[in-house]
């Protein structure tokens, strides 16, 4: 689906497209519907970022408690949402060693623990060894550092999930 057909959906059919690009946030989506139409692509993706970058820091932090761990519970119990599951499986969390998934788990508590929002990587712009390494290095960072580190991941997961719905022969197609 192309920007200009976009402009044209309806509310209902704009959010039930584009509601889950920032995971589990339709709010978002149906935030910006009424800035339409978007001129391009960079239009729609700025509106987004901009509708986040607006937020309270609460605001910030509740995104980034929408999404799910990294090979966390949600993984096991196959509750993730298909966006998530996809890019979670191409990072290889679903096929984690017993003390690759341990350490992951532990790494997360941590993080949670110090932070008190999940650890978030574009996982599609990464891969296993840098995640652990990133969950690691990250969990000694201070608190808006995070925050603001979450956020920037959280806006590159959006990107490609725009991209694969709105410019479908991008890279990274979901
Ligand atoms: N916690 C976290 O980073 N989750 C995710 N990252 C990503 O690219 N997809 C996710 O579900």
């Amino acid at each position: 689906m192309d920007v200009a057909a976009l402009n044209a959906l309806p509310f209902e059919d704009f959010v039930n497209i584009l509601g889950n690009v920032v995971e589990k946030c339709p709010l978002i989506t149906a935030a910006i519907w009424s800035e339409r139409p978007f001129v391009n692509f960079t239009a729609l993706e700025t509106a987004i970022s901009d509708f986040i970058d607006a937020l309270p820091e609460s605001g910030k932090e509740g995104i980034l408690r929408c999404h799910p761990d990294l090979a966390g519970r949600d993984l096991q119990s196959g509750t993730l949402t298909r966006e998530s599951r996809e890019e979670q499986a191409g990072a290889g969390m679903s096929a984690l060693s017993s003390a690759e998934a341990s350490r992951m788990s532990r790494l997360n508590e941590e993080y949670k623990q110090r932070f008190g929002f999940p650890f978030v990587i574009c996982a599609r712009m990464t891969d296993k060894a840098n995640i652990l390494r990133q969950l690691s290095e990250r969990c000694l960072n201070e608190r808006a550092t995070e925050r603001a580190r979450g956020i920037e991941e959280v806006k590159k997961i959006c990107s490609l999930r725009l991209r694969a719905l709105v410019l479908p022969d991008a890279p990274n197609k979901l």
